[in-house]
């Protein structure tokens, strides 16, 4: 809380642009207005607080400027989800990332600009989408298998590195049909690098300079996936089932470098975001080992008369409830923030164009008004019926976000994850060196788990021997 007075002299030189937001909570504002209280401090942390303390809506003042952060689902609807929604579009994060992104993904477009064509061309919106999911399965389960064998040569893992680096080997053969080499992942992460010091930088984005040989990387990385589709095209392999080849089958004209940027594309929306989600998924796993025998034992049945399925994981009822709980309890991305293109009704106020509005799903995820027992990881909740009662997007469960700019991963996504929970569960156990809370970073994003440490252990029973050697 600011002293008395940086608070008197916020109000000698603002006080008239308070008075229109007089009915709205929030901190009291001193010269930096209420934005001291995110410095040092992790914002998700913060908008939930707000949450606790102030309900659904609390006004902050970025210095002069006002804006709102948001815990109500309806409100959040309004700005996710209503007709007006064209007045919302994302905040700086697309001009933030754009560097090391393309103009090619929904990810930076603008809604009133060529979001909706952008969002179109993405492989999760072909009607072929589904069965391409489906056919995936096998092939990403062997690409982890193979993962988890080197891993289990380990004896110390560092789970939030090793983790994304297997999501990005499983990734890459769901999209080219093979894994890619060490360089190609490099390249991916300077470019994730670059974007992320533009996301945490302090200073004006002139001023960050990108890394030596950015541009060089960046041809290469987004030239790697050309490459391969011009020789998947000459090569037409009829019964290859990755996004590549079969975007190819069914749409042939798309554009090489278009194709490239959106297959490129998906790291960025994913890797790290589906990756610490198994890292947070493992840690509370450790912390309940009920929960992780009833993981161990569905997934060893799962795979006993051979490779995972489309229809097995259907049927995996536990691994998907457990994929939910960890989206619930340590959701990945925790803040979104909008800004009114122009002047916008919102909570009764009418907030300036250029507005900061934050969107945390963090307190909606625990608040105990909604979830029995909200801080403990149950993946039971999630059983008879408890998906209906809280689909994803949902007023209480917005892991994706919400309404049509939700997640356009978000079913690769749930595949990705199920189909990871059920082979490394089927192969090991995932042993941490402690369950005590991780401390939180951020990166590109996303809440980055640290020092979340530990090995494989392989499973003793000797029924999974045999499965082992078929599915890898
Ligand atoms: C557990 C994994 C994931 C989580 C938690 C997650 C979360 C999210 C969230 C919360 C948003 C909405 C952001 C906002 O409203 O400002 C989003 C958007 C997006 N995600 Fe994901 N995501 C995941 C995986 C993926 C994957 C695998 C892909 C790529 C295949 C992907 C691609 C995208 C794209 C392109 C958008 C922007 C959509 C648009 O603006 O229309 N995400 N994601």
């Amino acid at each position: 809380m600011p002293n008395a007075l940086s608070r008197g002299i916020f109000k000698l030189f603002f006080g008239a642009k308070r008075k229109p937001f007089a009915s709205l909570p929030g901190p009291q504002p001193g010269i930096l207005g209420t934005a001291g209280d995110f410095l040092g401090a992790s914002p998700w942390d913060v908008c939930a607080r707000y949450g606790r303390e102030y309900g659904g809506v609390t006004l902050i003042w970025m210095g002069p400027n006002p804006g709102l952060v948001l815990n109500d689902p309806a409100l959040i609807a309004e700005v996710y989800e209503s007709p007006r929604r064209m007045e919302f579009e994302k905040g700086n994060i697309s001009e933030q990332i754009r560097p090391s992104t393309t103009d090619d993904t929904a990810f930076t477009a603008e809604l009133r600009g060529d979001w909706v064509q952008k969002r179109a061309l993405e492989p999760s919106a072909q009607s072929w989408a589904p069965e391409a999911l489906a056919d995936l399965v096998g092939p990403m389960q062997a690409a982890i298998s193979e993962s988890v064998d080197a891993l289990l040569k380990k004896d110390r893992i560092d789970f939030a590195p090793a983790l994304r680096r297997l999501t990005f080997d499983a990734f890459s053969v769901a999209q080219v049909g093979e894994k890619l080499t060490d360089q190609v992942f490099e390249d991916f992460m300077l470019l994730a690098r670059a974007a992320d010091a533009r996301i945490q930088s302090k200073l004006p984005l002139k001023f960050v300079k990108p890394p030596k040989d950015f541009e060089a990387v960046k041809a290469r990385f987004y030239g790697h996936f050309v490459d391969r589709i011009r020789e998947a095209r000459k090569r037409q392999d009829p019964r290859a089932v990755d996004l590549m080849s079969r975007y190819l089958r069914e749409t042939p004209g798309i554009d090489d470098q278009v194709l490239a940027h959106m297959l490129g594309g998906t790291y960025f929306g994913g890797a790290f975001s589906s990756s610490v989600t198994l890292v947070g998924a493992f840690h509370q796993l450790n912390k309940y080992p009920d929960a992780d025998a009833r993981l161990a034992s569905e997934a060893a049945s799962l795979v006993a008369d051979g490779p995972l399925t489309s229809q097995k994981l259907e049927a995996a009822k536990w691994a998907e409830a457990v994929a939910y709980e960890a989206l619930r309890i340590l959701p990945a991305v925790r803040v979104m923030t909008r800004t009114p293109s122009k002047d916008a009704q919102l909570a009764g106020v009418t907030l300036p164009a250029g507005s900061m509005i934050m969107i945390s799903n963090q307190h909606l995820h625990r608040d105990p008004k909604h979830w029995e027992d909200p801080d403990t990881f149950k993946p039971e909740r999630w059983l008879d019926g408890g998906i209906a009662r809280d689909p994803l997007g949902s007023g209480y469960f917005f892991p994706f976000g919400r309404g049509p700019r939700a997640c356009v991963g978000a079913d690769f996504a749930m595949v990705f994850l199920k189909t990871a929970l059920a082979t490394i569960a089927s192969r090991v156990k995932v042993q941490l060196d402690s369950t005590e809370p991780f401390e939180e970073g951020f990166f590109f994003g996303v809440v980055l788990p640290k020092g979340v440490t530990g090995k494989l252990v392989e499973r003793a029973a000797p029924a999974l021997q045999g499965v082992r050697a078929r599915s890898a």
